[in-house]
């Protein structure tokens, strides 16, 4: 085994672990994995790809055959080091709150800090008391806590620890849509303001498109891809089929707000695209999502439709979706890709193949909210 670097603002993990007696047949995970030392990584894959394996190999929670986990410079697991999970300097958030119920939501911090023995200042618990807006709930018992408020209480006390890592496996997956629309804007302010890398596993795209920094694709034990959001989720070639979710996420700024027709200007790098305007200043830096099903190819650009956004492409790669109908059509605009869904039918009939330039006509855009 090579020795990993050991870089101050990179996380590298490589584990190997056996499970002979998984449910079904048996499983291994064997991941070498190196990401930002910094900003959200969503581990994402289906049910049963490893996820959660990973993270508890992270907390030490499983002790990996091969295993080695440096985190911004520190090692927590090498062939001769195993950092002990109550040794590690981390948080972990899980999918219920495992809050104590007789204790309030103050008490349960109180006794998290206790815990762990970390010397929280009174500026440092006003400012997670504030980030995670649980002032007014603190004296509540669990019981009488809505889930989006159990989670935040739950977030809070990780982050009081004052963890060098944050482990946070599906969080929000117990919430309905509108509490998951609740808390999304506090993990991002979380984001903002904490310099604390979060791995955060997903398997739910709206949460990816929205928070992910870095995404490691998991399938059956394995990395199938890793890389920025945009970059990964651009591919068609991964094993997993995302359906009518198959699109790219690109990251843009809004360069105009034309408030006559609610509409605003979103330039990214590889060209600029209308979208409904959402209130979102000049200058923000917004996330679009453009759906593959959105997109349709044409060889000429016609001005005559109700279609507002066409871009040229040319196309990257294609590829069978699950319906055999159906291919999935990789689009480079600029440094950027697109992903267009469109029938066999029209790649016979528009000759579509590697290199051949055309349109890509955009029925619909939305800034990921
Ligand atoms: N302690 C264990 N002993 C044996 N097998 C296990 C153990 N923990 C997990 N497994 C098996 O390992 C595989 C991966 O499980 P894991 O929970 O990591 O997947 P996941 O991607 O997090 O899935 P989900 O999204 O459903 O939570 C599964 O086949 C599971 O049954």
């Amino acid at each position: 085994m090579n020795t990993p670097s050991v870089d101050a603002n990179r996380i590298h993990a490589r584990f190997s672990l056996d499970y002979p007696d998984a449910k079904g047949p048996a499983f291994s995970l064997d991941v070498d994995v190196t990401v930002p030392g910094n900003g959200i990584t969503i581990i994402f894959g289906q049910s049963g790809s490893g996820k959660t394996t990973f993270l508890r190999c992270v907390a030490g929670l499983e002790k990996p055959d091969r295993g080695r986990l440096a985190v911004n410079g520190d090692i927590w697991q090498s062939e001769t080091t195993f950092l002990p999970t109550h040794k590690r300097p981390l948080g972990y958030v899980f999918q219920e709150s495992s809050l104590f119920p007789h204790l309030t939501a103050k008490g349960n911090l109180a006794y998290a800090l206790k815990r762990s023995g970390s010397a929280v200042t009174s500026e440092l618990y006003d400012r997670v008391m504030g980030i995670m807006g649980i002032e007014p709930v603190l004296q509540r018992y669990p019981d009488r806590l809505s889930g989006g408020e159990r989670q935040r209480v739950a977030i809070a006390r990780a982050l009081l620890i004052q963890p060098r890592l944050l482990l946070m496996d599906e969080p929000l997956a117990s919430l309905d849509a509108a509490r998951k629309q609740e808390i999304l804007p506090y993990l991002e302010r979380l984001r903002s303001t904490f310099d604390i890398p979060v791995l955060y596993v997903s398997h739910a795209m709206d949460e990816v498109a929205r928070l992910a920094d870095h995404t490691v694709v998991l399938d059956q034990g394995r990395v199938v891809a890793q890389g920025n959001l945009t970059e990964v989720f651009s591919r068609i070639d991964l094993p997993m089929r995302f359906g009518d979710e198959t699109g790219v996420v690109l990251k843009g700024r809004v360069v105009e707000r034309d408030t006559r027709w609610h509409l605003s200007r979103v330039a990214f790098d590889g060209g600029e695209l209308w979208v409904r305007d959402g209130g979102d200043a000049l200058d923000r830096w917004v996330r679009v999502r453009v759906l593959a099903k959105d997109v349709s190819l044409a060889l000429a650009s016609h001005g005559d439709t109700s279609i507002l956004n066409r871009l040229p492409v040319e196309v990257a790669e294609l590829s069978q979706d699950q319906d055999e109908a159906i291919a999935l059509v990789r689009l480079k605009t600029g440094p950027a890709y697109l992903i267009a869904r469109v029938t066999q039918r029209s790649v016979h009939q528009l000759k579509l193949e590697p290199g051949k330039r055309l349109w890509a006509q955009i029925k619909s855009v939305a800034i990921v909210r």
